[in-house]
């Protein structure tokens, strides 16, 4: 690897003391989504050194409005996808919605599946109330990333994908998630969509890095997802935190529409893309 990362050891896969060490030394990182093997390979040569098998592949595999039907049994073969394309990044994979609510047992069955698919990690959302699911998860061996702020799985009961611990009661409980989580293990903590003043203030109180999705650039690292940052336009508005560093609409529309043509013209293939 060349200048790409200063995360980790470029000749080993990247460990959650790594990205403790990054913290310390001032040096931010950034965390992309990833569902398949093919991109999960380009992220991790471009020195991406945590890749997140998201829940949002809810939306952006399957199509569905939101995070919520999304099961284990639908995001455990992309896991496998991944973990195979990614030589140096952790690979973190989501829990999904029902997968670890109930009870530490639950987690733990449902961790384990991930972490047989070949994850480094999981990542739950929740602060105080599922702090026992965390310890359970974290003494048994199993990496935890917690996750605050806009926790899309609740969507139905935060009524949307609003800003998230605006006033001093909300921010205060926030904190206090996230003292809970570094309390019972966890190795770091997604902040979504969160006043960048809070999530300043989070960052500095904990020792574990935050990891930001509009929140702010006070944030130890930051996540995207990657359709959202390469522009690859689902339907609908993006998020004010969404910034489109490519226009892949409109490469790979381009791309599709030159190949249809060719085949209609009869020019492709050619005698040399053809067998004798
Ligand atoms: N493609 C994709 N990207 C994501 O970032 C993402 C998903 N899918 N699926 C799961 C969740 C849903 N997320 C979202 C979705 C919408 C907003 C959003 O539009 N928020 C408003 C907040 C307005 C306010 O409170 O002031 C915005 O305008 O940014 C935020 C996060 C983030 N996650
Ligand atoms: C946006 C990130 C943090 C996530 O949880 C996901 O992609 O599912
Ligand atoms: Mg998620």
């Amino acid at each position: 690897m060349s200048n790409a990362s200063y995360v980790g050891d470029s000749t080993r896969r990247v460990t959650t003391k790594d990205l403790q060490e990054a913290k310390r030394s001032h040096h931010r990182w950034a965390m992309l989504t990833a569902y398949d093997y093919s991109t999960a390979r380009v992220f991790d040569q471009a020195g991406i050194p945590v890749l997140l098998v998201g829940d949002s592949a809810a939306n952006v595999v399957y199509g569905y409005d939101t995070t919520v039907p999304i099961s284990i049994d639908e995001l455990l073969p992309l896991v496998g996808g991944v973990a195979r394309g990614a030589e140096r990044a952790l690979v973190v994979a989501d829990l999904p919605f029902g997968a670890y609510e109930a009870s530490a047992e639950q987690a733990l069955a449902s961790a384990t599946r991930f972490m047989q698919r070949g994850a480094q990690a999981v990542k739950v959302e929740g602060g105080e109330r599922i702090s026992a699911q965390v310890k359970a998860l974290t003494s048994s061996g199993i990496p935890v990333m917690g996750h605050l702020g806009v926790t899309p799985q609740a969507v139905n009961s935060l009524s949307g994908y609003r800003v998230q611990g605006r006033g001093d009661e909300e921010a205060e409980q926030m904190l206090r998630d996230a003292r809970a989580l570094e309390a019972a293990g966890a190795f770091a903590v997604v902040l979504e969509v969160v006043p960048a003043a809070l999530a300043a203030t989070i960052t500095k109180e904990l020792g574990i890095p935050t990891i930001g999705i509009g929140a702010g650039v006070e944030c130890d690292a930051q996540v995207l997802v990657w359709q959202d940052m390469a522009g690859l336009r689902g339907g609908g508005r993006p998020a004010r935190f969404v910034k489109e560093y490519a226009d892949l609409n409109a490469v790979l529309g381009a791309a599709v529409e030159a190949f249809a043509t060719e085949v209609r013209a009869g020019t492709y293939p050619s005698s040399e893309h053809s067998y004798r």
